[in-house]
């Protein structure tokens, strides 16, 4: 006979649930240069623990792709990295960025994002010119002679790609570019700042596929310069521009490793289900 005074839960709640195996590559700094990194980082949107991601290492001027199901925690990741989830979700842990931790209170994040730059899903140009578009933050904060904003522009928007083709109307609104055009606006606005580190989410996800391609071409060129992190659902896409690739699962990085061991011989089943395609 059970005693009535006692509350007694189902078995199964008293074993803890095993935690999925998880394969993370090793980055020493005499191998790689790393461009950021987090340390014991963890996101909360109220009460609701969405990400909780210890130690992870991005290198220097590679193409790092974040990949995994809707709701897996990659958006919350990425926007972390820039403060984009400051005043939304509580982030505790470190983000270092050359020896410091920029997700200490003291940080002025506008300088920040300065160096760390963020190009949205869908491309949000302002409602201004071309020019206008490229150089209003850079005009918000400093002083520039008109030379100098001339070159800035023709720079950001020869490394964007889209100089050929809008060079001669420059002053034309933003807002008459086509999708594509309009998202390689955005990556030359992101540009003029000079900033170290891209960090781009589902950026070609509104693009017609040769649109899309163009847009690899470009960031196959841009990583000369640039440290890119990408969240995207495209797996060719992850497939034929990272370097490395980091597959999320319900709010942690289950495998992060070279891309070429991640699509053809990830060490985690879970992973191998995911990119075969099997859920998600
Ligand atoms: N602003 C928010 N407020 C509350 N919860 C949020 C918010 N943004 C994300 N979440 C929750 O955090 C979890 C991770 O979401 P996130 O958007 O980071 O996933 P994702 O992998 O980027 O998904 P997707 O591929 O659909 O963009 C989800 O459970 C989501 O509901």
């Amino acid at each position: 006979m059970t005693n009535p005074n006692i509350d007694l839960k189902p078995v199964s709640e008293f074993i803890p649930e095993e935690a999925p195996k998880r394969h993370i590559i090793e980055m020493s700094p005499d191998k790689h240069e790393v461009a950021i990194s987090t340390e014991g980082l963890q996101v909360r949107y109220g009460d609701k623990l969405s990400l909780s991601e210890g130690d992870l290492r991005f290198e220097r001027y590679k193409i790092t792709s974040l990949i995994g199901a809707s709701g897996s925690g990659k958006s919350t990741f990425l926007r972390s990295l820039n403060r984009m989830n400051d005043g939304v979700a509580t982030v505790s842990g470190k983000i270092m960025y050359r020896g410091l931790d920029i997700n200490s209170k003291n940080i002025d994040v506008y300088e920040m994002r300065r160096h760390i730059g963020m190009v949205f899903q869908r491309p949000n140009p302002f409602a201004k010119s071309i020019y206008d578009n490229i150089t209003f933050a850079l005009t918000q904060r400093g002083k520039y002679t008109r030379e100098q904003l001339d070159e800035i522009v023709e720079t950001s928007l020869k490394q964007a790609a889209l100089w050929d083709q809008v060079k001669d109307e420059l002053n034309k609104s933003a807002l008459a570019l086509s999708g594509g055009q309009a998202q390689r606006l955005v990556i030359a606005r992101a540009l003029a700042l000079k900033p170290d580190i891209l960090l781009l989410d589902e950026p070609s996800s509104a693009l017609d596929p040769i649109s899309s391609a163009q847009f690899e071409d470009t960031l196959l060129e841009l990583k000369k310069y640039y440290t890119i992190i990408i969240v995207t659902h495209n797996m060719q896409q992850a497939a034929r521009i990272s370097d490395y690739t980091a597959f999320f699962h319900m709010g942690k990085v289950i495998e992060y490793d070279l891309t070429r061991k991640i699509f053809t011989r990830p060490k985690v089943q879970l992973t191998n289900d995911y990119i075969s395609g099997n859920f998600g």
